[in-house]
């Protein structure tokens, strides 16, 4: 048999708990003032440790996530007993993100029926009129997976089945224990993440409750590519290469009708006699390049009445077309006009707790013109197959969905579905995986593209429809269809919209 473990009890132990090393939180208490979390080390680990271990916060400091997880299952348990996880399973096990199933849950439904605590043979009897003080005791485990308990005295030993912890009075006290500490620690280090992301502030505020959203996300400046999912070689990627610098109002490629970014750009009609209109039907109808034609330029350029240089032009905004940006290989310099969703973000947003059954929200701090880019979405770009696994591992319809798929171009290039790939904003992203739906919304979420021959790798940004004052929430409809275009029967499964707008359609998705 290992050696007998003291669990700390003060909880003032210099020992660091490091994310990896732990398989789960599973209980709470408070020692003096000390809120302290009961960890349950992985399997690996405990050969030379004890299996379980009462921490305080300053030891969990590297692993709040695992913290803000277990309170959030002991939240949802105390409301819905019965109620499975939500959570799913991570797709990124580098990154130690395997989410697992809350002992919570299992331990509220037992303690509500009879405690009854299993024991070994070798150790000596408790009752369920008088449950174990495992909080002062000695713990360890034996090859039966049996965890040996005492009171600190030494005496009363009894014996608790691994699996059996937390308690049924762990759970109890643990329901009783503040946990204020905690979630000031969690809401500063997230805090403190969101202060390193490049660009203008994003700020964080709850006026509802002691939540954060979860740490277990990663803020990234661009798309993570995971296996199987492959950008074009960089040498496919064309800049225009017959504009220069200093053409027109010295705003780059937009007076020319030899920018080649621009060719799949609508053409400016405005600027074509019947003849070239003509030409122009005759090249589209024989596939012929419209290199030569009058373009529509996507972006106001500096000068306009309105401060709307950069805001997309209202064609653009009408329409669903996507956006050819100049890129570095173009001979048009850096300030051409036709570079803007490639510098990221300028404006200061603010997550939010929208209080109404919809989680969290996003809303700018500034005003928002028409037009005006706010922000990328950003996550990990996956297979169908594994957006595919990750929706089916989901535990429940409900769960919050974070993956947009990259299907823009499927019909014109004859991509097939399992072809296209997918952005999951879960685990990996910015701030816009908080934009809401809206079946009124305020925004729209464009495709930009770098590379004309990358049908399947582009960015989705987001621009505001129309003004937009400060602090009024940013949203976007899910469905995200084309004037007209038909929207099937939701059925009796769909998820309820609660946007609250007039013209509400009462769904999500189906
Ligand atoms: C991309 S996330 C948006 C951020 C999310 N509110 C959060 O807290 O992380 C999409 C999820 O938000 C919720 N949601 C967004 N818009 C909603 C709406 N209009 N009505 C109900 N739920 C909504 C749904 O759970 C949806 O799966």
């Amino acid at each position: 048999m290992p050696a007998m473990v003291v669990i700390p009890t003060s909880g003032r132990s210099t020992r660091r708990v490091a994310v990896g090393k732990v398989h789960s939180i599973l209980s709470n208490r408070v020692k003096g003032n000390d809120e302290q979390f009961l960890v349950r080390w992985n399997a690996a680990d405990s050969a030379d440790k004890p299996p379980l271990s009462w921490h305080g916060l300053n030891e969990l400091a590297r692993c709040l996530d695992l913290v803000q997880e277990y309170l959030e299952a002991r939240q949802d348990s105390s409301k819905l007993p019965l109620l499975a996880s939500r959570k799913r399973k991570s797709p990124d096990s580098e990154t130690h993100f395997e989410r697992r199933g809350s002992p919570v849950d299992r331990r509220l439904e037992q303690a509500s029926r009879a405690s009854s605590i299993s024991r070994s043979p070798s150790v000596s009897s408790t009752s369920s009129t008088s449950p174990p003080d495992v909080f002062n005791g000695v713990l360890d485990v034996d090859a039966d997976g049996f965890i040996y308990c005492r009171s600190s005295s030494g005496k009363d030993v009894i014996g608790i089945d691994i699996r059996d912890v937390p308690t049924p009075e762990m759970v109890r006290t643990a329901q009783r224990s503040k946990v204020d500490h905690a979630n000031i620690l969690i809401r500063a280090e997230y805090s403190r993440r969101l202060e390193k992301v490049a660009g203008k502030k994003i700020h964080l505020v709850n006026v509802y409750d002691a939540s954060t959203p979860s740490l277990r996300f990663r803020y990234i400046p661009e798309y993570k590519l995971q296996p199987g999912v492959h950008k074009a070689d960089p040498a496919t990627q064309e800049g225009c290469q017959e504009c220069s610098p200093h053409m027109g109002r010295d705003i780059g490629c937009e007076y020319t009708k030899k920018c080649s970014c621009l060719e799949y750009a609508a053409v400016d009609v405005s600027r074509m006699d019947d003849q070239m209109k003509a030409e122009y039907k005759e090249a589209v109808a024989t596939g012929q390049t419209t290199l030569g034609f009058p373009k529509k330029f996507p972006y106001f350029a500096e000068g306009t009445k309105v401060r709307r240089a950069g805001c997309l032009v209202p064609f653009y905004l009408r329409s669903r077309r996507p956006i050819y940006e100049c890129n570095d290989a173009c001979k048009c310099g850096e300030h051409c006009r036709n570079k803007n969703v490639q510098f990221g973000r300028t404006v200061e947003l603010e997550i939010f707790k929208t209080g109404s059954g919809r989680g969290w929200g996003l809303r700018c701090k500034e005003d928002l013109h028409e037009g005006q880019f706010i922000d990328t979405y950003r996550g990990e770009v996956i297979t169908d197959a594994e957006a595919t696994r990750r929706e089916e591992a989901a535990t429940s319809k409900m769960k919050a969905s974070y993956l947009y798929s990259l299907d823009k171009f499927a019909e014109s290039e004859g991509i097939a579905p399992e072809d296209l790939y997918v952005v999951d904003g879960e685990f990996m992203g910015g701030p816009t995986k908080f934009m809401n739906h809206s079946c009124e919304p305020n925004c729209r979420q464009y495709t930009v593209s770098y590379n004309k021959h990358d049908p399947r790798v582009y960015d989705l940004a987001f621009f505001a429809c129309r003004f937009i004052p400060a602090g009024e929430e940013l949203t976007f409809d899910y469905l995200d269809k084309e004037e007209g275009e038909e929207i099937d029967d939701p059925g009796p499964d769909a998820i309820p919209c609660l946007c609250g707008a007039e013209k509400c359609r009462k769904w999500l998705w189906t």
